[in-house]
Protein backbone atom coordinates (compact mmCIF):
# COMPACT_ATOMS: atom_id res chain seq x y z
CA UNK A 1 0.00 0.00 0.00
CA UNK A 2 2.07 2.35 0.88
CA UNK A 3 5.08 4.77 2.15
CA UNK A 4 3.47 3.67 5.80
CA UNK A 5 3.71 0.67 6.60
CA UNK A 6 7.65 -0.16 5.27
CA UNK A 7 6.70 -4.40 5.75
CA UNK A 8 5.00 -6.86 3.76
CA UNK A 9 3.46 -8.02 7.19
CA UNK A 10 0.14 -6.01 6.88
CA UNK A 11 -0.60 -8.28 3.79
CA UNK A 12 0.36 -11.33 5.29
CA UNK A 13 -0.50 -10.92 8.25
CA UNK A 14 -4.43 -11.90 8.42
CA UNK A 15 -3.66 -13.82 12.17
CA UNK A 16 -7.99 -14.65 12.62
CA UNK A 17 -8.90 -17.95 13.37
CA UNK A 18 -12.72 -19.16 14.74
CA UNK A 19 -12.40 -20.15 18.36
CA UNK A 20 -13.16 -23.70 19.11
CA UNK A 21 -17.31 -23.10 20.22
CA UNK A 22 -17.80 -20.29 17.88
CA UNK A 23 -21.45 -21.30 17.06
CA UNK A 24 -21.46 -21.49 13.39
CA UNK A 25 -25.25 -20.01 13.45
CA UNK A 26 -24.03 -17.07 14.32
CA UNK A 27 -22.13 -17.11 10.94
CA UNK A 28 -24.56 -18.58 8.69
CA UNK A 29 -25.35 -16.50 5.74
CA UNK A 30 -28.99 -16.63 4.79
CA UNK A 31 -28.21 -16.78 0.90
CA UNK A 32 -30.33 -16.70 -1.92
CA UNK A 33 -27.88 -19.15 -3.29
CA UNK A 34 -27.12 -17.15 -7.10
CA UNK A 35 -23.14 -18.04 -7.43
CA UNK A 36 -21.42 -21.00 -6.51
CA UNK A 37 -19.77 -21.18 -3.18
CA UNK A 38 -16.24 -22.49 -1.80
CA UNK A 39 -16.22 -23.17 2.27
CA UNK A 40 -12.95 -23.03 4.10
CA UNK A 41 -12.67 -25.09 7.22
CA UNK A 42 -10.45 -22.90 9.46
CA UNK A 43 -7.51 -25.51 11.93
CA UNK A 44 -6.50 -21.89 13.41
CA UNK A 45 -4.15 -21.36 10.51
CA UNK A 46 -2.39 -17.87 10.78
CA UNK A 47 -3.95 -17.20 6.92
CA UNK A 48 -7.32 -19.01 7.29
CA UNK A 49 -8.68 -16.31 6.65
CA UNK A 50 -6.81 -15.02 3.89
CA UNK A 51 -7.48 -18.26 1.87
CA UNK A 52 -11.18 -17.19 2.07
CA UNK A 53 -10.24 -13.59 0.98
CA UNK A 54 -8.57 -15.20 -1.77
CA UNK A 55 -10.94 -17.09 -3.00
CA UNK A 56 -13.49 -14.65 -3.23
CA UNK A 57 -10.91 -12.18 -5.24
CA UNK A 58 -10.97 -15.15 -7.43
CA UNK A 59 -14.89 -14.81 -8.18
CA UNK A 60 -16.07 -17.36 -5.82
CA UNK A 61 -17.86 -16.74 -2.93
CA UNK A 62 -16.25 -18.28 -0.16
CA UNK A 63 -17.09 -18.75 3.76
CA UNK A 64 -14.46 -19.65 6.58
CA UNK A 65 -15.75 -22.45 9.24
CA UNK A 66 -14.72 -23.82 12.74
CA UNK A 67 -13.19 -27.16 11.73
CA UNK A 68 -15.43 -28.67 13.84
CA UNK A 69 -18.81 -28.02 12.17
CA UNK A 70 -20.88 -30.85 11.35
CA UNK A 71 -20.86 -32.55 8.11
CA UNK A 72 -24.46 -31.22 7.97
CA UNK A 73 -23.22 -27.70 8.43
CA UNK A 74 -21.09 -27.88 5.38
CA UNK A 75 -23.65 -29.71 3.23
CA UNK A 76 -26.34 -27.43 3.79
CA UNK A 77 -23.94 -24.61 2.04
CA UNK A 78 -24.37 -26.86 -1.44
CA UNK A 79 -20.52 -25.59 -2.25
CA UNK A 80 -18.26 -26.73 -5.15
CA UNK A 81 -15.39 -27.67 -2.67
CA UNK A 82 -13.63 -27.69 0.00
CA UNK A 83 -10.91 -26.34 1.50
CA UNK A 84 -8.93 -27.42 4.44
CA UNK A 85 -6.64 -24.31 5.94
CA UNK A 86 -3.17 -24.66 7.88
CA UNK A 87 -2.85 -25.00 11.49
CA UNK A 88 -0.70 -24.26 14.46
CA UNK A 89 -1.09 -28.21 15.87
CA UNK A 90 0.88 -31.12 14.56
CA UNK A 91 -1.34 -33.80 13.57
CA UNK A 92 0.39 -36.05 16.34
CA UNK A 93 -0.41 -33.28 19.18
CA UNK A 94 -2.65 -34.96 22.08
CA UNK A 95 -6.18 -33.31 20.78
CA UNK A 96 -4.89 -31.90 17.86
CA UNK A 97 -7.80 -31.13 15.30
CA UNK A 98 -9.31 -34.18 13.15
CA UNK A 99 -10.34 -34.79 10.02
CA UNK A 100 -13.90 -36.63 9.43
CA UNK A 101 -13.47 -38.57 7.32
CA UNK A 102 -17.47 -38.24 6.26
CA UNK A 103 -16.17 -34.49 5.08
CA UNK A 104 -14.31 -36.85 2.21
CA UNK A 105 -17.41 -38.31 0.67
CA UNK A 106 -19.26 -35.40 0.25
CA UNK A 107 -18.94 -36.14 -3.46
CA UNK A 108 -16.76 -32.48 -4.06
CA UNK A 109 -13.12 -31.72 -4.20
CA UNK A 110 -11.25 -31.17 -1.06
CA UNK A 111 -7.92 -29.46 -0.75
CA UNK A 112 -5.46 -29.59 1.89
CA UNK A 113 -3.24 -26.94 2.75
CA UNK A 114 -0.31 -27.52 4.87
CA UNK A 115 -2.32 -29.21 8.01
CA UNK A 116 -4.97 -29.65 6.18
CA UNK A 117 -3.04 -32.00 3.88
CA UNK A 118 -1.14 -33.48 6.81
CA UNK A 119 -4.43 -34.66 8.21
CA UNK A 120 -6.14 -35.79 5.09
CA UNK A 121 -3.04 -37.72 4.79
CA UNK A 122 -3.09 -39.45 7.89
CA UNK A 123 -6.53 -39.89 7.70
CA UNK A 124 -6.47 -41.82 4.77
CA UNK A 125 -3.17 -43.59 5.99
CA UNK A 126 -0.32 -42.01 4.39
CA UNK A 127 2.84 -40.88 6.49
CA UNK A 128 3.29 -37.99 8.08
CA UNK A 129 6.29 -37.15 10.71
CA UNK A 130 8.16 -34.71 12.14
CA UNK A 131 11.31 -33.77 10.27
CA UNK A 132 14.55 -32.61 11.51
CA UNK A 133 14.50 -29.84 10.37
CA UNK A 134 11.03 -27.22 9.68
CA UNK A 135 10.80 -25.30 6.47
CA UNK A 136 9.89 -21.88 7.56
CA UNK A 137 9.63 -18.82 4.74
CA UNK A 138 10.72 -18.87 1.34
CA UNK A 139 11.19 -22.66 -0.60
CA UNK A 140 11.97 -24.40 -3.99
CA UNK A 141 9.61 -26.55 -5.26
CA UNK A 142 10.36 -28.92 -7.65
CA UNK A 143 7.33 -30.63 -9.87
CA UNK A 144 8.17 -34.42 -10.96
CA UNK A 145 4.52 -34.78 -12.37
CA UNK A 146 2.40 -31.57 -13.06
CA UNK A 147 -0.90 -34.19 -12.52
CA UNK A 148 -4.27 -31.70 -12.74
CA UNK A 149 -3.54 -29.84 -9.41
CA UNK A 150 -0.25 -27.93 -10.69
CA UNK A 151 -1.28 -27.83 -14.51
CA UNK A 152 0.32 -25.08 -16.26
CA UNK A 153 3.02 -23.98 -13.64
CA UNK A 154 7.43 -24.35 -14.09
CA UNK A 155 8.93 -27.34 -13.58
CA UNK A 156 10.46 -25.34 -10.58
CA UNK A 157 9.15 -22.39 -8.65
CA UNK A 158 9.42 -20.87 -5.43
CA UNK A 159 6.76 -21.30 -2.90
CA UNK A 160 6.10 -20.32 0.73
CA UNK A 161 6.17 -22.79 3.92
CA UNK A 162 6.12 -22.65 7.51
CA UNK A 163 5.78 -25.83 8.59
CA UNK A 164 7.85 -28.77 10.28
CA UNK A 165 5.57 -32.08 10.29
CA UNK A 166 6.12 -33.66 6.96
CA UNK A 167 4.47 -36.24 4.71
CA UNK A 168 7.09 -38.76 4.01
CA UNK A 169 4.44 -40.69 1.75
CA UNK A 170 1.54 -40.43 -0.10
CA UNK A 171 -1.71 -42.34 0.62
CA UNK A 172 -2.29 -45.66 -1.62
CA UNK A 173 -4.48 -44.05 -4.29
CA UNK A 174 -2.74 -40.92 -4.48
CA UNK A 175 0.19 -39.61 -7.12
CA UNK A 176 2.96 -37.58 -5.46
CA UNK A 177 3.51 -34.28 -7.36
CA UNK A 178 6.28 -32.29 -6.09
CA UNK A 179 8.81 -32.37 -3.52
CA UNK A 180 10.51 -29.18 -2.02
CA UNK A 181 13.53 -28.09 -0.05
CA UNK A 182 12.94 -29.97 2.89
CA UNK A 183 9.74 -32.11 1.97
CA UNK A 184 9.69 -35.32 0.16
CA UNK A 185 6.15 -35.15 -0.62
CA UNK A 186 4.63 -31.40 -1.03
CA UNK A 187 1.92 -31.76 -3.58
CA UNK A 188 -0.26 -34.76 -3.93
CA UNK A 189 -3.69 -35.53 -5.88
CA UNK A 190 -6.02 -38.42 -6.10
CA UNK A 191 -7.91 -36.97 -9.27
CA UNK A 192 -10.23 -40.20 -8.94
CA UNK A 193 -11.64 -39.50 -5.73
CA UNK A 194 -11.23 -35.67 -6.00
CA UNK A 195 -8.82 -35.40 -2.84
CA UNK A 196 -5.57 -32.67 -3.54
CA UNK A 197 -2.81 -31.49 -0.82
CA UNK A 198 -0.06 -29.05 -0.69
CA UNK A 199 2.19 -28.34 1.74
CA UNK A 200 2.72 -24.75 0.72
CA UNK A 201 0.33 -21.82 1.17
CA UNK A 202 -0.82 -21.05 -1.96
CA UNK A 203 -2.65 -18.06 -0.04
CA UNK A 204 0.41 -15.68 0.45
CA UNK A 205 1.85 -13.22 -1.52
CA UNK A 206 5.18 -15.12 -1.82
CA UNK A 207 4.03 -18.23 -3.23
CA UNK A 208 3.90 -16.49 -7.14
CA UNK A 209 1.80 -19.46 -8.48
CA UNK A 210 -0.37 -19.67 -5.76
CA UNK A 211 -3.25 -17.75 -6.95
CA UNK A 212 -2.78 -20.23 -9.92
CA UNK A 213 -2.71 -23.15 -8.28
CA UNK A 214 -5.86 -21.95 -6.52
CA UNK A 215 -7.90 -21.05 -9.65
CA UNK A 216 -7.08 -24.15 -10.91
CA UNK A 217 -8.35 -25.83 -8.13
CA UNK A 218 -11.81 -23.83 -8.32
CA UNK A 219 -12.38 -23.64 -11.60
CA UNK A 220 -10.79 -27.02 -13.66
CA UNK A 221 -11.46 -29.38 -10.40
CA UNK A 222 -14.09 -28.06 -8.67
CA UNK A 223 -16.04 -26.58 -11.53
CA UNK A 224 -17.02 -23.36 -9.88
CA UNK A 225 -18.57 -20.64 -11.33
CA UNK A 226 -16.18 -17.25 -10.71
CA UNK A 227 -19.24 -15.45 -11.28
CA UNK A 228 -18.84 -14.00 -7.69
CA UNK A 229 -17.98 -9.97 -6.83
CA UNK A 230 -18.82 -7.87 -4.56
CA UNK A 231 -20.79 -6.08 -6.70
CA UNK A 232 -23.54 -8.90 -7.69
CA UNK A 233 -24.10 -9.57 -3.80
CA UNK A 234 -26.52 -6.16 -4.52
CA UNK A 235 -28.96 -8.34 -6.50
CA UNK A 236 -28.86 -11.32 -4.08
CA UNK A 237 -29.19 -9.05 -1.48
CA UNK A 238 -32.31 -6.87 -2.75
CA UNK A 239 -34.02 -10.54 -3.28
CA UNK A 240 -33.26 -11.01 0.19
CA UNK A 241 -34.43 -7.98 2.00
CA UNK A 242 -37.73 -8.23 0.36
CA UNK A 243 -38.11 -11.36 0.86
CA UNK A 244 -37.51 -11.26 4.98
CA UNK A 245 -38.58 -7.24 4.94
CA UNK A 246 -42.27 -8.12 3.00
CA UNK A 247 -44.03 -4.92 3.65
CA UNK A 248 -43.35 -4.06 6.38
CA UNK A 249 -41.69 -0.62 7.66
CA UNK A 250 -38.10 -0.89 8.47
CA UNK A 251 -35.70 1.34 10.42
CA UNK A 252 -31.96 1.79 9.51
CA UNK A 253 -29.44 2.69 12.35
CA UNK A 254 -27.16 5.38 10.41
CA UNK A 255 -24.24 6.89 11.63
CA UNK A 256 -22.68 8.36 8.37
CA UNK A 257 -20.09 5.70 8.16
CA UNK A 258 -19.64 3.13 4.80
CA UNK A 259 -21.13 0.05 6.31
CA UNK A 260 -24.39 1.52 7.09
CA UNK A 261 -24.61 3.91 4.57
CA UNK A 262 -24.61 1.21 2.45
CA UNK A 263 -26.75 -0.75 4.62
CA UNK A 264 -29.39 1.84 4.01
CA UNK A 265 -29.27 2.35 0.45
CA UNK A 266 -29.49 -1.55 -0.24
CA UNK A 267 -32.74 -1.43 2.23
CA UNK A 268 -33.81 1.49 0.15
CA UNK A 269 -33.34 -0.10 -3.24
CA UNK A 270 -35.51 -3.01 -1.88
CA UNK A 271 -38.09 -1.74 -0.21
CA UNK A 272 -38.09 2.23 -0.92
CA UNK A 273 -40.33 4.34 1.45
CA UNK A 274 -40.88 1.65 3.88
CA UNK A 275 -37.27 2.53 4.94
CA UNK A 276 -36.50 5.45 7.73
CA UNK A 277 -33.08 6.10 8.59
CA UNK A 278 -32.20 7.51 12.28
CA UNK A 279 -29.02 8.67 13.42
CA UNK A 280 -28.62 8.93 17.05
CA UNK A 281 -26.17 11.67 18.70
CA UNK A 282 -24.85 10.14 22.16
CA UNK A 283 -22.90 12.72 22.67
CA UNK A 284 -19.45 10.49 21.72
CA UNK A 285 -19.22 11.56 17.86
CA UNK A 286 -16.40 14.16 16.65
CA UNK A 287 -16.81 17.17 16.47
CA UNK A 288 -19.09 18.71 14.27
CA UNK A 289 -20.00 15.28 13.41
CA UNK A 290 -23.78 15.35 13.58
CA UNK A 291 -24.47 18.46 11.32
CA UNK A 292 -21.83 16.73 8.94
CA UNK A 293 -23.77 13.76 8.85
CA UNK A 294 -27.19 15.29 8.80
CA UNK A 295 -26.76 17.72 6.02
CA UNK A 296 -24.41 15.03 3.86
CA UNK A 297 -26.98 12.77 4.12
CA UNK A 298 -29.90 14.67 3.52
CA UNK A 299 -28.40 16.12 0.67
CA UNK A 300 -27.08 13.34 -1.17
CA UNK A 301 -30.19 10.64 -0.67
CA UNK A 302 -33.84 10.96 -0.75
CA UNK A 303 -34.08 8.46 2.00
CA UNK A 304 -36.06 9.75 5.09
CA UNK A 305 -34.09 10.51 8.09
CA UNK A 306 -34.69 11.07 11.79
CA UNK A 307 -31.66 12.52 14.25
CA UNK A 308 -31.89 11.92 17.92
CA UNK A 309 -29.90 13.94 20.06
CA UNK A 310 -29.26 11.33 23.19
CA UNK A 311 -26.55 12.73 24.27
CA UNK A 312 -27.92 13.47 28.07
CA UNK A 313 -29.02 9.95 28.25
CA UNK A 314 -25.97 8.25 27.01
CA UNK A 315 -24.08 10.29 29.16
CA UNK A 316 -26.36 9.50 32.10
CA UNK A 317 -26.20 5.91 31.59
CA UNK A 318 -22.57 5.52 31.59
CA UNK A 319 -22.19 7.13 34.81
CA UNK A 320 -19.89 5.78 36.88
CA UNK A 321 -19.04 3.03 34.29
CA UNK A 322 -15.32 2.35 33.36
CA UNK A 323 -15.34 -1.19 32.59
CA UNK A 324 -14.84 -1.73 28.69
CA UNK A 325 -16.84 -4.60 28.16
CA UNK A 326 -19.65 -2.64 30.84
CA UNK A 327 -19.48 0.05 28.80
CA UNK A 328 -19.56 -1.21 25.37
CA UNK A 329 -23.21 -3.26 26.41
CA UNK A 330 -24.50 -0.33 28.24
CA UNK A 331 -24.40 1.86 24.96
CA UNK A 332 -25.37 -1.23 22.77
CA UNK A 333 -28.66 -1.54 25.22
CA UNK A 334 -29.26 2.57 24.93
CA UNK A 335 -28.89 2.49 21.22
CA UNK A 336 -31.45 -0.09 20.97
CA UNK A 337 -33.98 1.82 23.42
CA UNK A 338 -33.57 4.67 21.13
CA UNK A 339 -34.35 2.65 18.08
CA UNK A 340 -37.37 1.38 19.78
CA UNK A 341 -38.98 4.83 21.21
CA UNK A 342 -38.28 5.75 17.16
CA UNK A 343 -39.80 2.81 15.77
CA UNK A 344 -42.96 3.31 17.58
CA UNK A 345 -42.72 6.71 16.58
CA UNK A 346 -42.85 5.92 12.89
CA UNK A 347 -45.25 2.85 13.17
CA UNK A 348 -44.31 -0.10 14.43
CA UNK A 349 -41.55 -0.83 12.38
CA UNK A 350 -40.05 -4.36 13.43
CA UNK A 351 -36.75 -4.68 11.53
CA UNK A 352 -34.10 -2.94 12.32
CA UNK A 353 -31.12 -2.22 9.61
CA UNK A 354 -27.50 -2.56 10.69
CA UNK A 355 -24.11 -2.41 8.80
CA UNK A 356 -22.67 -5.60 10.38
CA UNK A 357 -20.00 -7.03 8.82
CA UNK A 358 -18.47 -9.98 8.55
CA UNK A 359 -15.33 -9.39 10.57
CA UNK A 360 -17.77 -7.90 13.62
CA UNK A 361 -19.15 -11.43 13.51
CA UNK A 362 -15.71 -12.83 13.75
CA UNK A 363 -14.34 -10.93 16.60
CA UNK A 364 -17.72 -10.58 18.80
CA UNK A 365 -16.63 -14.43 19.37
CA UNK A 366 -20.43 -15.98 20.30
CA UNK A 367 -20.75 -16.67 23.39
CA UNK A 368 -20.49 -20.68 23.59
CA UNK A 369 -16.96 -20.91 25.16
CA UNK A 370 -15.42 -18.61 22.59
CA UNK A 371 -12.77 -16.17 23.11
CA UNK A 372 -14.61 -12.87 23.66
CA UNK A 373 -12.01 -10.20 22.68
CA UNK A 374 -14.48 -7.23 22.53
CA UNK A 375 -18.43 -7.02 22.27
CA UNK A 376 -19.03 -4.93 19.38
CA UNK A 377 -21.87 -2.71 20.34
CA UNK A 378 -23.95 -4.01 17.14
CA UNK A 379 -23.21 -7.75 17.66
CA UNK A 380 -22.35 -8.99 21.45
CA UNK A 381 -23.29 -5.80 23.09
CA UNK A 382 -26.98 -6.23 22.02
CA UNK A 383 -29.45 -6.30 24.75
CA UNK A 384 -31.11 -9.58 25.49
CA UNK A 385 -34.33 -8.40 25.54
CA UNK A 386 -34.37 -6.83 21.82
CA UNK A 387 -37.25 -7.71 19.62
CA UNK A 388 -36.37 -6.42 17.15
CA UNK A 389 -35.42 -8.44 13.69
CA UNK A 390 -32.31 -7.07 12.26
CA UNK A 391 -31.43 -6.95 8.63
CA UNK A 392 -28.14 -7.27 8.09
CA UNK A 393 -27.25 -7.44 4.07
CA UNK A 394 -23.45 -7.03 4.71
CA UNK A 395 -22.89 -9.77 7.27
CA UNK A 396 -20.96 -11.71 4.84
CA UNK A 397 -18.68 -8.60 3.09
CA UNK A 398 -14.97 -7.56 4.38
CA UNK A 399 -14.62 -3.40 4.33
CA UNK A 400 -13.05 -3.48 1.19
CA UNK A 401 -16.01 -5.52 -0.52
CA UNK A 402 -18.44 -3.29 1.12
CA UNK A 403 -16.70 0.00 -0.06
CA UNK A 404 -16.85 -1.71 -3.76
CA UNK A 405 -20.41 -2.39 -3.52
CA UNK A 406 -20.86 1.29 -2.00
CA UNK A 407 -18.98 2.86 -5.07
CA UNK A 408 -20.91 0.61 -7.51
CA UNK A 409 -24.52 1.85 -5.89
CA UNK A 410 -23.36 5.35 -6.36
CA UNK A 411 -21.85 6.20 -3.11
CA UNK A 412 -19.99 9.49 -3.58
CA UNK A 413 -15.95 9.04 -3.18
CA UNK A 414 -16.31 11.05 0.64
CA UNK A 415 -18.47 8.24 2.37
CA UNK A 416 -17.22 5.34 0.39
CA UNK A 417 -13.58 6.53 2.04
CA UNK A 418 -14.57 7.72 5.38
CA UNK A 419 -12.20 6.04 8.14
CA UNK A 420 -14.77 3.46 10.47
CA UNK A 421 -15.56 5.23 13.27
CA UNK A 422 -16.51 2.56 16.13
CA UNK A 423 -20.73 2.95 17.26
CA UNK A 424 -19.54 3.56 21.19
CA UNK A 425 -17.32 6.55 19.78
CA UNK A 426 -15.53 8.49 21.84
CA UNK A 427 -16.42 6.67 24.92
CA UNK A 428 -14.21 3.89 24.34
CA UNK A 429 -11.31 6.14 23.73
CA UNK A 430 -11.98 7.66 27.46
CA UNK A 431 -9.64 4.77 28.66
CA UNK A 432 -9.57 3.42 32.04
CA UNK A 433 -12.16 5.45 33.50
CA UNK A 434 -15.61 7.29 32.85
CA UNK A 435 -16.37 8.81 29.86
CA UNK A 436 -17.53 12.29 31.71
CA UNK A 437 -18.64 14.95 28.97
CA UNK A 438 -15.37 17.05 30.12
CA UNK A 439 -13.23 14.07 29.06
CA UNK A 440 -15.31 13.85 25.82
CA UNK A 441 -14.51 17.71 24.92
CA UNK A 442 -10.88 17.10 25.64
CA UNK A 443 -10.78 14.21 23.45
CA UNK A 444 -12.81 15.77 20.91
CA UNK A 445 -10.52 19.19 20.17
CA UNK A 446 -7.37 16.58 20.40
CA UNK A 447 -9.60 14.36 17.47
CA UNK A 448 -10.05 17.39 15.54
CA UNK A 449 -6.48 18.59 15.51
CA UNK A 450 -5.43 15.15 14.62
CA UNK A 451 -7.98 14.67 11.44
CA UNK A 452 -6.82 18.11 10.86
CA UNK A 453 -3.16 17.66 10.24
CA UNK A 454 -3.77 14.26 8.94
CA UNK A 455 -6.00 15.49 5.81
CA UNK A 456 -3.37 18.41 5.26
CA UNK A 457 -0.86 15.86 4.96
CA UNK A 458 -2.72 13.94 2.22
CA UNK A 459 -2.50 10.72 4.73
CA UNK A 460 -6.15 10.13 5.51
CA UNK A 461 -7.10 7.95 2.84
CA UNK A 462 -4.23 5.75 3.14
CA UNK A 463 -4.75 5.07 7.16
CA UNK A 464 -6.91 2.48 7.83
CA UNK A 465 -8.00 4.80 10.86
CA UNK A 466 -6.63 7.50 12.70
CA UNK A 467 -7.48 8.93 16.27
CA UNK A 468 -6.53 9.59 19.52
CA UNK A 469 -6.75 8.02 22.82
CA UNK A 470 -7.61 9.86 26.66
CA UNK A 471 -6.11 7.64 29.17
CA UNK A 472 -7.13 8.51 32.70
CA UNK A 473 -4.18 9.25 33.47
CA UNK A 474 -2.45 13.00 34.24
CA UNK A 475 1.82 13.90 34.18
CA UNK A 476 3.40 16.85 35.46
CA UNK A 477 4.86 19.37 33.05
CA UNK A 478 6.13 23.38 32.63
CA UNK A 479 4.46 25.23 30.78
CA UNK A 480 4.61 29.47 30.96
CA UNK A 481 7.21 28.53 33.49
CA UNK A 482 4.39 27.28 35.86
CA UNK A 483 4.06 23.58 37.21
CA UNK A 484 1.13 21.92 35.04
CA UNK A 485 -0.41 18.70 35.66
CA UNK A 486 -2.73 17.66 32.93
CA UNK A 487 -4.11 15.12 30.64
CA UNK A 488 -1.62 12.73 28.69
CA UNK A 489 -3.45 12.29 24.67
CA UNK A 490 -2.34 8.86 22.83
CA UNK A 491 -2.14 9.35 19.05
CA UNK A 492 -2.87 5.79 17.36
CA UNK A 493 -2.73 5.61 13.09
CA UNK A 494 -2.91 2.22 11.77
CA UNK A 495 -2.99 0.75 8.30
CA UNK A 496 -4.98 -2.44 7.78
CA UNK A 497 -7.22 -4.43 5.05
CA UNK A 498 -10.17 -5.11 7.12
CA UNK A 499 -9.40 -4.55 10.89
CA UNK A 500 -8.30 -8.17 11.58
CA UNK A 501 -5.00 -7.35 11.62
CA UNK A 502 -2.97 -3.65 11.55
CA UNK A 503 0.29 -2.31 11.60
CA UNK A 504 0.85 1.05 13.32
CA UNK A 505 1.43 3.38 10.85
CA UNK A 506 4.87 5.28 10.18
CA UNK A 507 3.73 8.65 10.40
CA UNK A 508 6.36 11.28 9.50
CA UNK A 509 8.05 13.07 12.56
CA UNK A 510 8.13 16.50 11.01
CA UNK A 511 3.45 15.80 11.71
CA UNK A 512 3.90 14.16 14.51
CA UNK A 513 5.32 17.26 15.95
CA UNK A 514 3.24 19.47 14.58
CA UNK A 515 0.35 17.69 16.00
CA UNK A 516 1.71 17.01 19.45
CA UNK A 517 3.02 20.79 19.59
CA UNK A 518 -0.74 22.43 18.48
CA UNK A 519 -3.01 19.43 20.72
CA UNK A 520 -0.51 21.14 23.84
CA UNK A 521 -0.97 24.46 22.93
CA UNK A 522 -4.38 25.00 21.39
CA UNK A 523 -5.89 22.56 24.81
CA UNK A 524 -5.56 23.27 27.84
CA UNK A 525 -5.80 20.34 29.66
CA UNK A 526 -3.17 18.71 27.83
CA UNK A 527 0.30 19.00 28.83
CA UNK A 528 1.89 15.65 27.00
CA UNK A 529 1.31 13.36 23.67
CA UNK A 530 2.16 9.75 23.13
CA UNK A 531 2.69 7.75 20.13
CA UNK A 532 0.82 4.30 20.02
CA UNK A 533 3.68 1.79 18.35
CA UNK A 534 1.46 -1.62 19.04
CA UNK A 535 0.30 -3.84 15.70
CA UNK A 536 -2.48 -6.06 15.68
CA UNK A 537 -2.17 -8.55 17.12
CA UNK A 538 -0.97 -8.35 20.07
CA UNK A 539 -2.68 -5.05 20.41
CA UNK A 540 -6.52 -4.34 19.06
CA UNK A 541 -7.08 -1.17 17.24
CA UNK A 542 -9.38 0.41 19.88
CA UNK A 543 -7.60 0.57 23.40
CA UNK A 544 -11.31 -0.33 24.71
N1 LIG B 1 -24.52 7.08 15.76
C1 LIG B 1 -25.21 6.06 15.24
N2 LIG B 1 -26.53 6.19 14.96
C2 LIG B 1 -27.24 5.17 14.45
N3 LIG B 1 -26.71 3.95 14.20
C3 LIG B 1 -25.42 3.75 14.47
C4 LIG B 1 -24.59 4.78 14.99
N4 LIG B 1 -23.35 4.29 15.14
C5 LIG B 1 -23.38 3.02 14.72
N5 LIG B 1 -24.63 2.68 14.31
C6 LIG B 1 -25.07 1.36 13.81
O1 LIG B 1 -24.13 0.36 14.18
C7 LIG B 1 -23.58 -0.26 13.02
C8 LIG B 1 -22.14 -0.67 13.24
O2 LIG B 1 -21.32 0.47 13.41
P1 LIG B 1 -19.96 0.56 12.60
O3 LIG B 1 -19.20 1.70 13.12
O4 LIG B 1 -19.35 -0.78 12.58
O5 LIG B 1 -20.44 0.83 11.10
P2 LIG B 1 -20.59 2.20 10.34
O6 LIG B 1 -20.54 3.30 11.30
O7 LIG B 1 -21.78 2.10 9.50
O8 LIG B 1 -19.34 2.19 9.40
P3 LIG B 1 -17.83 2.45 9.81
O9 LIG B 1 -17.31 1.09 10.23
O10 LIG B 1 -17.23 2.91 8.54
O11 LIG B 1 -17.77 3.41 10.92
C9 LIG B 1 -23.76 0.76 11.94
O12 LIG B 1 -23.69 0.17 10.67
C10 LIG B 1 -25.10 1.35 12.29
O13 LIG B 1 -26.13 0.51 11.84
O1 LIG C 1 -19.17 -0.16 15.28
C1 LIG C 1 -18.32 -0.62 16.04
N1 LIG C 1 -18.72 -1.00 17.25
C2 LIG C 1 -17.90 -1.44 18.20
O2 LIG C 1 -18.34 -1.76 19.31
C3 LIG C 1 -16.52 -1.50 17.84
N2 LIG C 1 -15.40 -1.88 18.50
C4 LIG C 1 -14.36 -1.72 17.65
N3 LIG C 1 -14.79 -1.26 16.47
C5 LIG C 1 -14.01 -1.03 15.25
O3 LIG C 1 -13.69 -2.33 14.75
C6 LIG C 1 -12.36 -2.37 14.23
C7 LIG C 1 -11.54 -3.39 15.00
O4 LIG C 1 -11.35 -2.89 16.28
P1 LIG C 1 -10.44 -3.56 17.39
O5 LIG C 1 -9.14 -3.91 16.76
O6 LIG C 1 -10.32 -2.53 18.45
O7 LIG C 1 -11.19 -4.79 17.83
C8 LIG C 1 -11.83 -0.94 14.36
O8 LIG C 1 -12.07 -0.31 13.13
C9 LIG C 1 -12.66 -0.35 15.48
O9 LIG C 1 -12.77 1.05 15.41
C10 LIG C 1 -16.13 -1.13 16.55
N4 LIG C 1 -17.02 -0.70 15.67
N1 LIG D 1 1.16 -24.03 8.71
C1 LIG D 1 0.72 -25.21 9.09
O1 LIG D 1 -0.42 -25.60 8.79
C2 LIG D 1 1.61 -25.97 10.01
C3 LIG D 1 1.14 -27.38 10.24
C4 LIG D 1 1.83 -28.04 11.42
N2 LIG D 1 1.56 -27.31 12.62
C5 LIG D 1 3.35 -28.12 11.15
O2 LIG D 1 4.10 -27.47 11.82
O3 LIG D 1 3.76 -28.85 10.30
MG1 LIG E 1 -19.07 3.63 12.55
Amino acid sequence: MSRLSPTEATSLGHGSSLPAGQPVEELALEREVATDEVVVLDYGGQYSQLIARRVRELGVFSELLPHHVGVDEVRKRKPKGLILSGGPASVYAEGAPRLDPELLELGIPVLGICYGMQALVLTLGGKVEGAEVGEFGRSQLTVGEHGRLLAGTPDTQACWMSHRDTVYEAPEGFTALASSTESPVAALEDVERGLYGIQFHPEVVHTPYGQHVLTTFLEDIAGASRTWSAANIIDEQVEAIRKQVGDSKVICGLSGGVDSSVAALLVHKAVGDQLTCVFVDHGMMRQDEGEQVIRAFRDQFHVPLVAVDAEERFLERLKGVSEPEAKRKAIGAEFIRVFEEEAAKIGDAKFLVQGTLYSDVIESGGGTGAATIKSHHNVGGLPDDMEFQLVEPLRALFKDEVRAVGAELGLPEKFVWRQPFPGPGLAIRVVGGEATKERLDTLRAADFILQDEIRKAGLYRELWQSFCVLPDIRTVGVQGDERTYGYVVAIRAVTSDDAMTADWARLPYDLLEQIASRMINEIREVNRVVLDITSKPPGTIEWE
